[in-house]
C-alpha cells in the first residue's frame, strides 16, 4: 500500500512533534469466542481518520469517564492502517540519519507482538517486517536515483533481555552463558558487547533470519496468553548508507516489550513468577523513569534495570515512537488505567531531535563512529565481539582523560611491564588511523616509571575501607571513575579489533575488570532484589492485601537501609493491620456475645458519610505509590539514622476492661524492631478469652513450678517472672498480657507462645 503522508507528518510539523516521544494507541478488537461487546470499557472519539482521544469509565464510578488524549487513538485498525500512519513516515528521517526507536508497550495480552511481528499473513504482517520491507524499497531507489553512487547496507542484531539478562537472540538458548552479555555505556550511549550483528540484503534474508532468531525468543503460554512474551525483544536495524568516502549510518530500533502481568489472575508457575516479578519490575523501573523524566528530576533510575538502561528513553536522541497496546474489555481495567497514566507521562518526554553526521569511511573501519553515532541500543561491531579490555596505552582517547584528571586515572592505570615489551598486536583495522590507536603507554603523572611498568593498577576490594589517593575525591567518586574508564575502554574494545588471547598485561586487566564487574554486579543485585520487593509490595497494597505488603516492605528493608519513608511505611501498614485486627477481635467477640459493642473506626467513617473502606484503602495506596518514587538505593554501609516520627502504637487493654479498649497512648517508637507478632498480639490483647485468663491465673500464682511449665518459658525465664512479681503490691496482680509483655525478659513473642501453648483451655 502507498504510503499515506497526512500533513501531520510533513517535515516541519515533525520537527515540531518529535521533540517528545509520539504516543500512538492502539485498542485490539475483542477476542473471540472470550471477549463479549458488553464487557468493552474503551470509546475513541475523533475525526474518522485522525482520532486522537479515548475515555475509558472511572473504575469506581461508571458514569463518570477518564478522558485521554494521545497523538492518535486507533481502533479496530489492520496493520497496514497503523503502519502507514505511524511508522512508514519515519523511514525517510531514517535515511536523513536520525536513529528511530518504535516501542510497544501494554499489559499481557493486550497485542504488543501482533503489533510489533503480527502474523504470516500478508494483511497480519506487523511493524517489523512493514519496516524493513520500506527500508529495502527506499535503499533500493536510492541506489537507483543516483545510478549506484550510493550503496545502501542492511545489517541487523536481535537480542532479548530475559530476567534481567541480555541474549543474543542470534545464539540457540542452549548456547547461551548463564549471566548474558554484558551492556556497557559508551559515550552516553548503551551497547550491548558481543552481539552478532548479521548483514541481510534482502527482505527474504532478513524474514529467514528474523524468524529463525524468534524461535529462540522466550514465550510460553499463560493464562492470559498462550504465547506471551516473557522477555523484552529488541531488533536493531542498521543502515549504512555510503557514498564514496561519506558514510551514513543510522539506525532502526523495534522493541516489543514483555507485559505486565496481574498474577493473580496468571495462575504463574515459580518459573514463571520469576520471569513475571522480573518483567514487572523492569516496567515499574521504566514507569519510574518516565516519572522522574516529567517531573524534570535530577535523578532517572535508568541503572536499576537493563531494560531501561538500554531503552534510555528521553536519552537517546533522535525520533522515538511509542504504540501503547490496549485491551478494550473491562477485565483490564485497572490494567488499562495504569497503561494509559504511563503513556500520558511518556508522551511529555521530550528527545533531543539530532541527526548522525556522515563519517569517513577510513573512521568505519575503526569502528568508532558507527557504535557511538547510531543506535543507543546495538553493538556497534560489524562481527561479534568477545568481551574483551582494549589496552589502555593503545587508546589515546584514555589518554587524554587521563591527563586531565591524574589521580583517579591512576586507580586504573594499567602499567605496561617493560620486561616484556608489549608483542605487535595483529590488527584487523586496515585503515586505522596512528593518531588514535598509538602505542604510547599511559603513564600516571605521580608514578615513577619504574613502579608504573612494573606494578598493575590497585584496586579497592568490596571490603576495604575507602581510601582516596586525593584529598577531597570520595571513594565513590574514584570509583565512578573508573568504573567509567572501564566502560570507556571495553566499548572502545567492541568497536575496535580483537586483542590477541593470552596477552599478559590484557588478562590481568581482563582479570580486574571482572572484579569489578562482579562488585557492581552485586551492588545492582541488591538493589534489584530490593525494588523488586518494593515493587511487588506496591502491587499487594493496590489490591488492598496489606498483610503480604507489610512483608514485601520489610523484605525490601535491607536494601534500602537508613530510607526513612520506607521505615514509616513498614509502620503504617503495621498500625493499619493492628487497627483491623482489633476491629476484626472485636467482631468476633460482639459475633460470641462477649463484652459490648465497640465504636469501630470504619463505622465512624460510614457515620460521617464517608465511602467505603476499599476506597480508602485504594486511595491510601495511590497516595503512598507517589510517595515511594524516590526511594533511592544506599549502599548497607550507610548508618540507620534513628527514626524521629511518632507513631501510635497497637492500643493495650486492661484484664478487667478487656473490650474497651483504652485511648491509643502516643508513644515514642519503640527501641527494637517493629516485629510481624505484635499485630497479631494486638488482636488477641483485645480480649480476655478463657486461655488468656488461665495464662495469666498462672502467671499469679507467682510460683517458678507452675509458671516454667508454660511453652516457651524455662526455668530462667520463670525465674525472671517471678521475680518481676516480688516487687508486686500483695494483691496487685498481672491484669494483662500487656502488662505480661513488659516484664523484663518476656516480650511479646513469650507471651505469644504461652497462650498458643495452653492447649485444651
Ligand atoms: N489488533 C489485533 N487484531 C487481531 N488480533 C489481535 C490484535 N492484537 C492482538 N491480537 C490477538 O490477541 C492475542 C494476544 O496478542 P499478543 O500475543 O500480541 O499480546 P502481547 O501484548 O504481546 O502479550 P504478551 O505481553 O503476553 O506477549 C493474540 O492472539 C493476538 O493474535
Amino acid at each position: 500500500m502507498a504510503t499515506t503522508e497526512t500533513p501531520f507528518h510533513d517535515l516541519k510539523s515533525h520537527v515540531q512533534l518529535t521533540m517528545s516521544v509520539r504516543v500512538v494507541a492502539r485498542v485490539r478488537p475483542l477476542i473471540k469466542n472470550t471477549e463479549i461487546e458488553k464487557d468493552r470499557i474503551i470509546e475513541t472519539y475523533g475525526e474518522a481518520e485522525n482520532k486522537t482521544t479515548l475515555r475509558i469509565p472511572n473504575p469506581k464510578i461508571a458514569s463518570e469517564l477518564y478522558s485521554f488524549q494521545f497523538n492518535s487513538v486507533y481502533d479496530d485498525a489492520t496493520q497496514a492502517e497503523l503502519y502507514d500512519r505511524e511508522i512508514s513516515p519515519q523511514v525517510k528521517h531514517l535515511f536523513k540519519g536520525y536513529d528511530v526507536t518504535v516501542f510497544a508497550y501494554g499489559v499481557t495480552g493486550t497485542g504488543k507482538t501482533y503489533t510489533m511481528r503480527g502474523g504470516k499473513s500478508l494483511a497480519d504482517r506487523g511493524v517489523i517486517p512493514r519496516l524493513l520491507s520500506s527500508i529495502y524499497r527506499r535503499a533500493r531507489k536510492i541506489e537507483k536515483d543516483t545510478a549506484g553512487e550510493t550503496q545502501v547496507e542492511v545489517q541487523m542484531s536481535y537480542y532479548e533481555i530475559y530476567n534481567d539478562k541480555v541474549f543474543d537472540l542470534f545464539e540457540p538458548p542452549e548456547q547461551r552463558t548463564a549471566a548474558g552479555l554484558p551492556i556497557r555505556d559508551n559515550n552516553g550511549k548503551t551497547v550491548v558487547v558481543g552481539l552478532t550483528e548479521r548483514p541481510c540484503t534482502t527482505l527474504k534474508e532478513f524474514e529467514q533470519l528474523y524468524d529463525q532468531a524468534n524461535v529462540n525468543r522466550s514465550t510460553s503460554a499463560t493464562k492470559l496468553n498462550a504465547h506471551s512474551s516473557r522477555s523484552h525483544a529488541i531488533l536493531c536495524v542498521k543502515v549504512v548508507q555510503t557514498t564514496g568516502e561519506e558514510v551514513r549510518i543510522s539506525t532502526a530500533s523495534a522493541i516489543d516489550l514483555a507485559g505486565s502481568e496481574d498474577n493473580r489472575r496468571t495462575d504463574n508457575n515459580r518459573e514463571r513468577l520469576v520471569e513475571s516479578a522480573s518483567i514487572n519490575k523492569s516496567l515499574f523501573v521504566l514507569a519510574q523513569c518516565v516519572e522522574a523524566i516529567s517531573k524534570k528530576q535530577s535523578r532517572i533510575p535508568y541503572r536499576e534495570s537493563k531494560m531501561t538502561r538500554i531503552l534510555s528513553l528521553g536519552q537517546n536522541n533522535g525520533l522515538t515512537v511509542m504504540i501503547l497496546n490496549l485491551s478494550p474489555v473491562r477485565s483490564y481495567h485497572l490494567d488499562t488505567l495504569s497503561s494509559l497514566n504511563f503513556a500520558n507521562r511518556t508522551k511529555k518526554i521530550e528527545v533531543n531531535e539530532i541527526e548522525n553526521q556522515p563519517i569517513f569511511r577510513e573512521q568505519v573501519g575503526k569502528g568508532k563512529a558507527d557504535g557511538t553515532t547510531s543506535s543507543s541500543m546495538c553493538a556497534p561491531s560489524m562481527n561479534r565481539q568477545p568481551l574483551r579490555p582494549k589496552m589502555l596505552s593503545q587508546n589515546t582517547h584514555l589518554k587524554e582523560v587521563a591527563a586531565n584528571i591524574p589521580k583517579p586515572a591512576r586507580q586504573f592505570s594499567v602499567y605496561a611491564d617493560k620486561t616484556k615489551p608489549p608483542a605487535a598486536r595483529p590488527s584487523t583495522q586496515a585503515n586505522t588511523s596512528h593518531a588514535r590507536y598509538s602505542n604510547i603507554p599511559v603513564k600516571s603523572p605521580k608514578r615513577p616509571n619504574t613502579e608504573a611498568s612494573a606494578r598493575p593498577a590497585k584496586f579497592h576490594r568490596p571490603n576495604e575501607p575507602a581510601k582516596p589517593s586525593v584529598p577531597g575525591l570520595s571513594k565513590d567518586a574514584i570509583e565512578a571513575l573508573i568504573e567509567r574508564k572501564v566502560t570507556e575502554a571495553l566499548a572502545e574494545r567492541a568497536d575496535s579489533t580483537t586483542v590477541s588471547a593470552g596477552d599478559p598485561v590484557s588478562d590481568e586487566v581482563q582479570r580486574r575488570l571482572e572484579a569489578l564487574e562482579k562488585r557492581v554486579d552485586g551492588q545492582e543485585n541488591e538493589r534489584a532484589e530490593g525494588l523488586q520487593y518494593l515493587l511487588m509490595a506496591k502491587q499487594h497494597q493496590v489490591r488492598g492485601e496489606d498483610a503480604s505488603a507489610l512483608r514485601m516492605y520489610q523484605l525490601a528493608l535491607p536494601s534500602f537501609p537508613g530510607n526513612e519513608k520506607l521505615a514509616r511505611k513498614v509502620k503504617v501498614l503495621q498500625d493499619k493491620i493492628a487497627g483491623k485486627g482489633v476491629e476484626k477481635a472485636r467482631s468476633m467477640a460482639k459475633e460470641a456475645g462477649v463484652g459490648e459493642a465497640v465504636e469501630r473506626p470504619a463505622a465512624r467513617r460510614k457515620a460521617k458519610g464517608e465511602e467505603d473502606e476499599s476506597y480508602h484503602e485504594a486511595q491510601d495506596a495511590a497516595g503512598q505509590q507517589d510517595e515511594d518514587d524516590d526511594f533511592a538505593y544506599r549502599p548497607r554501609t550507610k548508618i540507620r539514622r534513628p527514626h524521629t516520627t511518632i507513631l501510635p502504637k497497637p492500643p493495650t487493654f486492661d484484664l478487667n476492661r478487656d473490650v474497651s479498649p483504652r485511648p491509643p497512648v502516643k508513644h515514642s517508637p519503640p527501641p527494637e524492631e517493629p516485629d510481624d507478632s505484635e499485630d497479631e498480639l494486638a488482636i488477641t490483647l483485645t480480649l480476655q478469652t478463657p486461655r488468656t485468663k488461665q495464662l495469666l491465673e498462672i502467671i499469679n500464682t507467682k510460683d517458678i513450678s507452675q509458671i516454667k511449665l508454660l511453652k516457651g518459658v524455662g526455668a530462667k525465664k520463670a525465674e525472671a517472672i517471678v521475680n518481676c512479681l516480688c516487687d508486686f503490691e500483695d494483691d496487685e496482680r498481672v491484669t494483662s498480657l500487656g502488662q505480661l509483655g513488659k516484664m523484663k525478659g518476656v516480650g511479646v513473642k513469650t507471651v505469644q507462645n504461652m497462650r498458643m501453648g495452653m492447649v485444651g483451655v
